[in-house]
């Protein structure tokens, strides 16, 4: 046993082509601790943890483990050299079993020439039961974005590891979950196991953390003691200037005197969801609020046309729409932004401009049906522009992209329609907390517009800071609706949660 730092970074780069993701960075991880790692989006945090985790080689600089340089080529040398990491996106293998994947690397480890289930399923019980009940024999392509986030952690914790990679570990976790990870986050600290922990969520940090270290634009600015710094200061690091505001002014004028734009009546599902009743005004943002699970998602995919209704109807600027698919939606005006961006939301593969105009590529064709490539070209590069997007140009593939700069084209891709309205589910999950106030501030505009918008969201704080009136979906139906002077946390829990309300908010809180 050594003094030495388990893990300390010298001076590390890398470029991709000519962007240069990483510039001579440093970070030094003692045993035992919680060490945060901030920045931007396309900062270069998972840049640096694929280099330790040997998904990529370092163009110049030193890894060292207590105090020896090592090289990590491959993630199976990583992980003989004490190294776990959960990946940002899920990377599981989607039709294999949940134990299948929580052993995987255990099995590989041990070269077994053949794998004896009963022990696989006793070790994937065992690793599974510290986070959720989540069946084992179950496939994990069954499984929703939270279950599969969690069996990449249980994934992980199988590992004899000393050092744990944590990117974002949150990001699709619910409250309770997240708050079941922070306590084996802790237990792992006690047994001097030592994690980098990658979040864009203050709260988290500041509860979490021993240290916290930031990097701006590929560059080390500082490591400081989470006792002796603020969010307020890692922030202002992180963006390199003050964020004075972080929500923008809400509605000038009253919005329940606006006209009508969507109209959602008596809908059902037939299983997740039923007689849900929603108006949507324009010029207005509506919150979604609800636990996850609670049938939000589906309310909103049943209204686009991504699932299919059994009763009930829905109006758009007073005429009712015929919708079958997502297509005939997006004809009329109404666009949706998926949770699951891997899954729905870009095309991995495909441009930064053809992913921008890939809803509509009508409007950019041509006479003898072909594609303006030069207006394709502008349309995104405005939009990549007005949304902050970091990339190498338009061109480049969207899998080149940090994950926030991928939901960032996510929102593009909706926004190159000019939508009458947008429902967005969850639409700054992995988003720093600069280009997040942008976001907010760009949905501001579009609703002084004219253009209708219902948010979706688990961060009640977004929910209260930019919305104008939040509705709360319990069990698939409408709990309660809240307006503007009645929007705060406890109140939209007690609707979620089922909850009585408190004598505090009795005759405030509208039940329906
Ligand atoms: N395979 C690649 N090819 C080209 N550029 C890449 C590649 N991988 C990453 N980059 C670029 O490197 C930079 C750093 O990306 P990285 O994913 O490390 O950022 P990050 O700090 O993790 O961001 P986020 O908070 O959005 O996850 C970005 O500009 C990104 O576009």
């Amino acid at each position: 046993m050594t003094d030495a730092p388990v893990l300390q970074i010298r001076n590390l780069s890398k470029a991709f082509g000519p962007v240069k993701a990483l510039s001579g960075v440093q970070l030094e991880l003692r045993r035992g601790e919680v060490h945060a790692l901030c920045g931007e989006n396309g900062a270069g945090k998972s840049t640096l943890m694929n280099m330790i985790g040997g998904v990529l080689q370092p163009d110049e600089g030193e890894i060292l483990i207590d105090g020896q340089p090592v090289t990590v080529t491959s993630p199976a040398t990583a992980q003989k050299l004490g190294i776990a990491l959960v990946h940002q996106e899920i990377a599981l293998c989607q039709d294999a079993t949940v134990a299948e994947n929580i052993c995987m690397a255990a099995i590989n480890a041990r070269r077994a020439p053949l794998m004896n289930y009963g022990e696989v399923y006793a070790q994937a019980e065992k690793a599974m039961k510290q986070l959720a009940p989540i069946p084992v024999r179950t496939k994990v392509a069954d499984l929703s974005i939270s279950s599969q986030q969690l069996v990449e952690i249980a994934k992980a914790l199988t590992l004899d590891c000393k050092v744990l990679i944590l990117d974002e570990p949150t990001a699709a976790l619910t409250e309770t979950e997240a708050q079941r990870l922070f306590s084996i986050v802790r237990d792992l600290k006690v047994r001097g196991i030592s994690v980098i922990y990658i979040s864009h969520r203050m709260a988290e940090i500041f509860s979490l953390c021993d240290r916290v270290t930031v990097f701006r634009d590929g560059r080390y600015v500082a490591t400081e003691a989470i006792a002796s710094t603020s969010p307020d200061d890692v922030v202002r690091k992180m963006v390199g200037r003050e964020i004075t505001q972080l929500y923008p002014d809400k509605l000038a004028s009253d919005a329940a005197s606006g006209r009508t734009l969507l109209s959602v009546n008596d809908l059902s599902d037939g299983s997740r969801f039923a007689n849900v009743d929603l108006d949507l005004k324009a010029g207005e943002i509506l919150g979604i609020g609800g636990l996850i699970g609670a049938g939000r998602s589906e309310i909103a995919q049943t209204i686009c046309g991504l699932r299919q209704a059994s009763s009930g109807s829905v109006a758009l600027d007073g005429k009712p729409l015929t919708i079958r698919s997502y297509a005939d939606a997006v004809q009329a005006g109404l666009v949706y932004l998926s949770e699951d961006r891997k899954g729905s939301g870009v095309f991995l593969d495909l441009s930064i401009a053809a992913n921008v105009s890939a809803l509509d590529l009508g409007k950019l064709t041509g006479r003898f049906g072909l594609l303006d490539r030069r207006a394709e070209a502008d349309q995104a590069a405005s939009l990549a522009k007005r949304l902050g997007v970091r990339m190498a140009g338009i061109d480049a593939p969207v899998s080149t992209l940090s994950g926030g700069n991928q939901q960032k084209v996510a929102i593009a891709k909706q926004l190159s329609v000019s939508p009458k309205v947008i429902i967005m589910d969850e639409p700054t999950r992995g988003i720093d907390v600069g280009a997040k106030v942008e976001i907010h501030r760009l949905l501001r505009d579009l609703a002084n517009q004219g253009v209708g918008i219902i948010v979706i969201s688990s961060e009640l704080p977004e929910l209260i800071g930019l919305c104008d009136r939040v509705l709360v979906v319990r069990e698939g139906a409408i709990a309660g609706e809240l307006g503007a002077g009645q929007l705060d946390e406890e109140a939209i829990i007690m609707l979620a949660s089922g909850v009585q309300p408190t004598p505090a908010h009795q005759g405030q809180v509208n039940h329906v």
